[in-house]
């Protein structure tokens, strides 16, 4: 039964996808790159493909777009095999981190260029071209060169070049990742405003865990080739299917501690360590659910996320979970301040509001919110 949920979980089923992954493998002689990858997306989806760099993103992508050969397992696009086709008769658009500009034409002719390779007749394509740089603010910049313009503008004419097409899918690798820190979030607004607006079908890569959760509408997260959980940014942050998805999606990090879980009743006891010969934490979880309650006691991880660890008043905490705990950290970074406390032999994050006054050294009560804890077996790390 656990089983099978959790390959449900670590596989995206649709019954009339925009684009199917099946099986897929891909090797370089020895090197198993992909790991017998399936996910499938429906039309208007924005899938954002998020893990560590080198776990294989931009060679699934590549696979999708036809750049990559697979090794095997197979690719359907609206219901078309295009294992084997060629990426120009995929019906796909795709954005690169670097653009790919071209430096001797002006920007109408790189969003046009596509048209024009497709024989699109110019009247059409002079009106495409001014639909698109409507849609991204750049009209004023169709005769300019790309080297007239910024990182941002750039990024939006790139962006112009796969729109102008209408493509049944857009691949996107990493396109955000050469701009500055404030650009970067305003360019992800302006792709979720987009995507909202033209429904798109989109493929997205990014080592960024805040991009994949702010702009997906569904979320694969890899590791060595393998896919770890596809969910909704809501289930991949609330329920992670294993220690390295809690890990990798939220910052802070979800804690993770080791705990020593018992049912007490219906209700499960979690009693976690301290330091200092101080007494331990006992906190008791109302709805351990089924995988819990049938499991012999014993030693588990337990994950909390940060804000699952607050000051008093703040949120809607039962106040009864309410320890005195030392602030080792103290961190304020405005709307919140982060503190860290060293419980059950690890060092923990508390996400406490930004206008409480409290300083490294100091002892507080700190309230701890176990609605939406996650249970984990200690050995494999998958969630119970
Ligand atoms: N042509 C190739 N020959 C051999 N190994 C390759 C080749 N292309 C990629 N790899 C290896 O495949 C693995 C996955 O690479 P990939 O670029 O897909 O990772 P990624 O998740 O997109 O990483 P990043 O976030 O750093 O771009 C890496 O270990 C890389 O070294």
């Amino acid at each position: 039964m656990t089983n099978n949920l959790q390959k449900k979980e670590r596989t995206a089923v649709s019954s009339n996808p925009i684009l199917a992954v099946e099986n897929l493998s891909k090797s370089y002689g020895d090197l198993r790159i992909l790991k017998d990858v399936s996910v499938a997306i429906e039309a208007g989806d924005f899938l954002v493909l998020v893990g560590p760099s080198g776990c294989g993103k931009s060679t699934l992508l590549g696979c999708i777009g036809g750049l990559t050969e697979v090794t095997s397992g197979n690719i359907q696009i609206d219901g078309q095999d295009v294992t084997h086709t060629d990426p120009a008769k995929r019906d796909i658009a795709m954005v690169f981190q670097s653009y790919a500009l071209f430096p001797n034409m002006s920007v109408g002719d790189n969003i046009g260029f596509g048209l024009e390779v497709r024989k699109v007749p110019k009247a059409e394509r002079d009106k495409k071209i001014s639909q698109v740089a409507e849609l991204l603010k750049i009209e004023p910049l169709l005769d300019r060169a790309p080297a007239q313009l910024s990182g941002g503008q750039r990024q939006r004419v790139a962006m112009g070049r796969a729109l102008v097409r209408d493509p049944k899918l857009f691949l996107f690798d990493e396109p955000l990742s050469n701009l500055d820190a404030k650009l970067r979030v305003t360019m992800r607004t302006e792709i979720k405003r987009l995507h909202q607006r033209l429904n798109a079908s989109i493929i997205y890569v990014t080592h960024d865990q805040i991009e994949a959760m702010t702009l997906a509408t569904k979320i694969v997260v890899m590791k060595d080739g393998v896919i770890q959980q596809v969910g909704t940014p809501r289930e991949i942050y609330d329920t992670p299917a294993n220690i390295f998805v809690a890990d990798f999606m939220g910052s802070p990090a979800m804690n993770i501690l080791v705990a020593d879980v018992t049912m007490d009743g219906l209700m499960a006891r979690i009693e976690i360590a301290r330091e200092d010969g101080q007494e331990p934490l006992i906190l008791y979880d109302p709805n351990p659910g089924e995988g819990i309650a049938s499991r012999p006691a014993g030693a588990l991880k337990i994950g909390l996320r940060p804000e699952a660890l607050t000051d008093l008043g703040s949120r809607s905490v039962n106040a009864e979970q309410q320890f005195d705990c030392l602030l080792d950290v103290v961190e304020p970074a405005g709307s919140d301040t982060f503190a860290v406390i060293r419980l059950g032999g690890t060092e923990v994050t508390a996400r406490m509001h930004g206008d409480v006054d409290v300083n490294s050294g100091d002892t507080v009560p700190i309230c701890f919110d176990l609605s939406k804890i996650s249970y984990f077996d200690p050995k494999s790390g998958e969630r119970l």
